[in-house]
């Protein structure tokens, strides 16, 4: 297993931190917390304190992605390989621990510049997070669900992913790079599928361009009739969905993406499959989907 278990919050840089708290709360049927920060907005959904914090910034933008490990010796564990690989790292300081109410925590970027937090001893919170629409989500082992980040060098960012962090690819996707908005290459376009958790990807790296940071965030609901009501929330709040709702071929999520006030988009989705790596066997997706999944043209 990865010294690394699952996709643990993300924390967002927002202009408008008021929209943030209406789709967390509106469309995606979050439960908002209370926490250090009065003007951040805590997206809740399950016992921790938090899985996305809002907070005000001047630009729109993923500020990092946090992911959780076990224990402090598995910290200090994953802090030795960063320095045996020779890649720089920041241990938090009592402030950064404070605001995250985490343990321990260290950060780095990745070769695409992707900041990434790695922390341990998260705090829970005893109150339930009850959401106003019955939502229910899949986290766990398999945390809060999987981020599709920019990568453009596949080589460096396989290698410091599988390598160093420890992930295990699960699966990978040729891209047309003109269905992706990309200029014509030769060379063929990779997107990977990682996994660290019995969730099937935890993380998939893309050579897609993203001004904020991030291509998608996906949560998992644990009913197909909470995406259907997620569906509905979208038309009644005019949240732009940007694709129909489909199956992936590799993941079998059915899902759809809606996009967020900070330009990113949330894949909504039930129903994926869990992987043991002891049978796992990485192969290449084809189609992207079973069905659905017809990208729209988003403001
Ligand atoms: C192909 C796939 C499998 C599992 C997933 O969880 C998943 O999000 C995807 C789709 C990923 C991909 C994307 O994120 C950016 C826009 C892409 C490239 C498309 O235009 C189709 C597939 C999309
Ligand atoms: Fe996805």
């Amino acid at each position: 297993m990865s010294l690394i278990r699952s996709l643990g919050y993300l924390r967002v840089e927002a202009t408008d931190v008021p929209a943030w708290r209406e789709f967390g709360v509106k469309v995606l049927g979050m439960t908002e917390g209370r926490g250090p920060d009065p003007t951040a907005v805590y997206l809740r959904m399950d016992d921790l304190p938090a899985r996305i914090v809002v907070v005000p910034g001047d630009r729109d933008r993923l500020a990092a992605s946090g992911w959780e490990l076990a224990d402090p010796a598995a910290l200090g564990r994953l802090a030795g390989a960063l320095d045996a690989a020779g890649v720089a790292f920041k241990p938090a300081g009592p402030d950064d621990l404070a605001v995250r109410r985490v343990a321990e925590m260290i950060s780095v970027d990745d070769p695409s510049g992707n900041r990434l937090e790695f922390f341990c001893g998260a705090a829970l919170d005893t109150r339930p997070a009850l959401s106003n629409y019955g939502t229910r989500f899949v986290t766990g082992d398999q945390g809060m669900g999987h981020v599709v980040l920019p990568a453009f060098d596949d080589a460096a960012s396989l290698h410091f992913w599988t390598e160093i962090l420890g992930f295990r690819l699960r699966d990978t996707m040729r891209l047309v790079p003109e269905h992706v908005g990309l200029p014509h290459t030769d060379e063929p376009l990779w997107m990977r599928f990682l996994g660290c958790s019995p969730r099937h990807h935890s993380v998939a790296l893309a050579p897609i361009p993203a001004p904020s940071g991030l291509i998608h965030l996906m949560t998992e609901t644990s009913s197909i009739d909470d995406v259907g009501l997620a569906i509905d929330r979208c038309a009644k709040n005019k949240a732009p969905m940007i694709s129909t709702l489909g199956r992936h071929a590799n993941d079998d999520m059915i899902s759809f993406y809606v996009r967020t006030p900070s330009g990113f988009d949330i894949e909504y989705g039930y129903g994926g499959r869990t992987v043991d790596d002891e049978t796992w066997v990485a192969r290449q997706t084809t189609a992207h989907s079973v069905w659905g999944h017809r990208f729209l043209r988003a403001g």
